[in-house]
């Protein structure tokens, strides 16, 4: 069985340009016959061209949605453990087969780092091959009433389900959404956002390889406009979104016009909160996973790092030493361990919000600045060396605002009762965490901070397992863990007479 690689790669200069079709419905590669809406999607790593996205429009979307939806008649009548057979044997393919190269496709088109890469396609096989492993265990209740009635539930799907995705976990988020969707029986119609195209496809393939009848997966290039005509569409019956807060609010409202279910995972602005009791190696290793994955663009990051005064000193030291030592450069090296920001645009951003933070009095102790790699084909890459600001007061846009880039701000602060308060003082609530050793402390502090989920003791660690999602305004509805289901599934309610009817008529 010789593997036939699905991309036409054409080297020149040991670089990549992407011609294959990058949509896909009824089981195949679509080209839109309307190209002139075509945008150019760039390689973050050396600012080059990678290949051209061209958005769907009406006629795209609806064929798009009506292949979900004769897929869905038949998948939402398999069994559970038929299901799983196929979802696990899509989550072996990735496994065995396709994890290094989607990982570096995911690289050329996001910028981060292959070390991470490669970790989020396995993160993208576990979560399919969790929810392989919950299909068959779903199931209704059987309820006894009066005189041998009874009632049951079933636990049914939604039908055509339409994932939006973000940019800086392309294919982990088609997955996320992807798989418990299929547990319960749905189709799918993903749009991954327009700056990340080249991923979602080959999920798509994936999973036709593995035999889901054509249709259940299909992938709509596009942003806003697509976006919108998803959103809006008849037969489609929930919408999960993840990105920024703005967006988040306009899929809401669209889908209220036709009382669609959402899913939103939304941005952030951290709290992680520094103990002075703390493990203090821990602690520091702790805030640069909290910050620096991804070059910063995660929107669980806990970019307001609460110090305790006493510790101030030695924890600053530390933390940028080792940001400090951040290596930076050409993302597909193995010793990588900072690539590049999405776009060039968002580069500015992220570098705007650093002039205005020490405009505002913040003290840059380290890095903040446009990185210039030494290898010439690098040159035009996107790269912002990682920095953390010191002097900062919640009243900042540093500290207010979600940056998106590889930004710490710390923050000083004296008791418990106090950095609670200032923890909580956002209308973002996705994640939090703290270190302290006193365990007490610890889960009294879990508690009381108003997020999605708190870390002990650690940061960005999401196993599949694990629910995830947002408290006020970084959405609700969650991802991964089994409460997910809830979130792609409805309960029917089944009554059953044994006995004649009491009519009061
Ligand atoms: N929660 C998270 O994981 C993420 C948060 N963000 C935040 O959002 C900021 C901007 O990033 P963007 O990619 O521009 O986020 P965005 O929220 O604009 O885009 C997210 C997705 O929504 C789609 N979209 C845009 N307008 C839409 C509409 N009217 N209807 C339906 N879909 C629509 C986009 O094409 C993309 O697929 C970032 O700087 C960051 O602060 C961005 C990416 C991920
Ligand atoms: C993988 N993880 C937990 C670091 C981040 C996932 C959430 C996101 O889309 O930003």
């Amino acid at each position: 069985y010789i593997y036939i690689y699905i991309y036409i790669y054409i080297y020149i200069y040991n670089t990549l340009v992407v011609k294959e079709a990058l949509n896909f419905w009824g089981g195949a590669r679509v080209q839109p016959k309307d190209t002139k809406n075509a945008e150019p999607v760039y390689e973050p790593a050396t600012g080059r061209v990678l290949c051209d996205m061209i958005p769907c429009g009406e006629v795209e979307v609806d064929e798009a949605i009506k292949s979900a939806h004769s897929a869905y008649l038949k998948w939402s009548k398999l069994s559970g453990l038929e299901r799983a057979r196929i979802m696990l044997e899509a989550a072996r393919i990735i496994r065995v087969k396709r994890r290094d190269g989607i990982a570096r496709l995911e690289v050329i088109n996001n910028g981060k780092s292959i070390t991470e890469a490669e970790v989020d396609i396995d993160v993208a096989w576990q979560c399919i091959e969790y929810y392989a492993g919950i299909a068959p265990t779903l199931a209704g209740q059987h309820i006894q009433l009066p005189g041998g009635s009874f009632a049951y539930t079933r636990r049914e799907p939604l039908g055509v389900c339409v994932g939006i995705g973000a940019w800086n976990y392309p294919f982990q988020i088609a997955a996320w959404k992807s798989a418990p969707a299929f547990a319960c029986g749905n189709a799918m119609v993903f749009k991954p956002s327009p700056m990340t195209p080249l991923t979602a496809v080959i999920l798509a393939e994936i999973y036709k390889e593995a035999g889901v009848p054509d249709g259940l997966f299909n992938v709509v290039q596009g942003g806003a406009e697509t976006g919108t005509l998803l959103c809006h569409h008849p037969m489609v019956a929930k919408v999960s979104f993840t990105g920024s807060v703005p967006t988040g609010k306009k899929v809401m409202e669209m889908s209220a016009k036709s009382v669609k279910q959402v899913t939103l995972e939304l941005g952030g602005k951290s709290p992680l909160i520094i103990f002075k009791d703390c493990e203090l190696e821990n602690a520091v290793k702790g805030a640069l996973m909290a910050n620096f994955l991804t070059q910063g663009e995660v929107c669980c990051n806990g970019t307001r790092v609460f110090v305790q005064r006493e510790i101030m000193k030695p924890f600053v030291e530390e933390v940028v030493k080792r940001t400090k030592a951040i290596v930076i450069g050409d993302p597909l090296l193995e010793g990588t361990r900072m690539g590049a920001l999405i776009s060039k645009p968002h580069m500015e951003k992220v570098l705007g919000f650093i002039s205005q933070a020490q405009q505002q009095g913040a003290k840059v102790l380290c890095g903040g600045e446009p990185y210039v790699p030494s290898d010439p084909k690098l040159k035009g890459g996107y790269y912002v060396s990682p920095c953390v600001l010191d002097n900062c007061r919640d009243d900042m846009t540093c500290v207010k605002e979600e940056i998106f880039g590889p930004v710490m701000s710390i923050l000083p602060f004296d008791t418990e009762e106090e950095v609670l308060q200032r923890a909580n003082n956002t209308t973002f609530g996705l994640a939090s965490g703290v270190f302290t050793r006193d365990i007490a402390r610890a889960h009294r502090v879990a508690e009381n901070l108003q997020a999605g989920t708190c870390f002990i003791n650690n940061y960005n660690v999401s196993p599949v397992e694990v629910p995830f999602g947002g408290y006020k305004m970084s959405g609700f509805g969650r991802e991964n863990g089994v409460v997910t289901i809830e979130y792609y599934s409805q309960l029917k309610t089944v009554v059953v007479e044994m006995g004649d009817v009491e009519s009061l008529f």
